[in-house]
């Protein structure tokens, strides 16, 4: 049986890591630790954690995911996505144990034109991507054994997320506005929690950083009018210029990543955007 320790156990893709893992539970022994059980900046509260039991792998899901509220909340933005993530993978060397940490899209500047490899150079544009790249480089620094995946624009049933506010505001109100000059790929939070599972089960050891997202090229637009088309929403929907949108974290314009590398590790795969985003819809209460 493969002992795995699941933080930011209320999270998002934690939820659907709990629901995915369904399918896995003769093989596969998940503990889901929240940020109360286990806060992930506390070196102490992560070394306890770690004695507990003895875990093959750590998936790591905390994050300070507020991109907006990162630019005024720097401190703790780095505290949750780089200290956190470093205290993890020094637990984790000392162990043994494989630590699957997640990251973003929002680690590159958008300014390619044409898929984020891998390779490509990173500058993240504000402080939630800086503070991600940074939890990054720190677990490279002291972990031999970790895969890093950097997903983008994550939506599922579970907790907040851009399907769910478009749901929302497209049911109060007559118009909404969504930006069409930023580019990228859409996720359903499950199928980044299959691909988690796939690598649990293959015991894949090629460590390092992997692009996943689904397939395919979308702007905030497109993915709205897909939310709204697919859940026979009747509102108006305008296309509007970045600029018409201020806010306080500015973001990559371009950011659809290279999946390669991930597909030929895992053989599989990858759905379709929009393939995906009517299977979450269709079970969304
Ligand atoms: N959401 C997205 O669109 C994308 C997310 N990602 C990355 O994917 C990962 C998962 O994101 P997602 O599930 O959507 O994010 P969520 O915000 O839904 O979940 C993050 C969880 O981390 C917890 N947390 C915050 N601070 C700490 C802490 N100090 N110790 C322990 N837990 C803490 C939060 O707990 P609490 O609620 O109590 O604060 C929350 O439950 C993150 O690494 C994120 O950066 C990458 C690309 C896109
Ligand atoms: C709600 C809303 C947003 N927008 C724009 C703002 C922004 O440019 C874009 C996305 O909106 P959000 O602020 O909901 O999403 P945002 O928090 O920017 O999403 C990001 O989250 C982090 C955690 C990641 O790692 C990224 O991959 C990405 O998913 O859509 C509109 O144009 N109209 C709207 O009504």
């Amino acid at each position: 049986m493969l002992r795995v320790l699941v933080t930011g156990g209320n999270g998002q893709l934690a939820n659907c890591i709990k629901e995915v893992s369904v399918n896995h539970k003769d093989s596969i022994n998940l503990v889901y630790r929240s940020s109360k059980e286990l806060d992930i900046t506390d070196r102490d509260a992560v070394y306890e954690a770690f004695q507990e039991e003895d875990y093959h792998y750590c998936i790591n899901t905390a994050a300070y995911t507020n991109v907006d509220g990162a630019e005024k909340d720097i401190e703790n933005a780095n505290l949750v996505n780089q200290i956190g993530p470093k205290n993890l993978a020094e637990v984790c060397n000392q162990n043994n144990i494989v630590l699957i940490h997640i990251s973003t899209d929002f680690v590159f500047d958008g300014m390619q034109s044409v898929p984020y490899s891998e390779k490509d150079s990173t500058n993240a544009l504000g402080e939630y991507g800086r503070s991600k790249l940074k939890g990054e480089q720190a677990i490279e620094s002291v972990c031999d054994k970790y895969f890093i995946i950097r997903t983008s624009w994550l939506y599922s049933g579970h907790g907040s997320n851009f399907l769910k506010s478009m749901l929302k505001y497209g049911r109060e109100r007559d118009s909404l506005s969504v930006v069409y000059d930023q580019v990228g790929t859409p996720t359903n939070a499950i199928d980044l929690a299959e691909v988690i599972f796939s690598i649990l089960r293959s015991r894949v050891d090629t460590y390092g950083i992997y692009h996943y997202s689904n397939e395919g090229v979308a702007s905030w637009y497109d993915f709205a009018k897909a939310i709204f088309d697919i859940n026979k929403v009747d509102v108006q929907l305008l296309p509007i210029r970045t600029d018409a949108y201020p806010l306080p974290a500015k973001r990559p314009s371009f950011s659809v990543l290279d999946k390669g590398k991930i597909k030929k590790l895992l053989k599989i795969e990858i759905p379709y955007w929009r393939d995906s985003l009517k299977k979450a819809c269709n079970t969304l209460e």
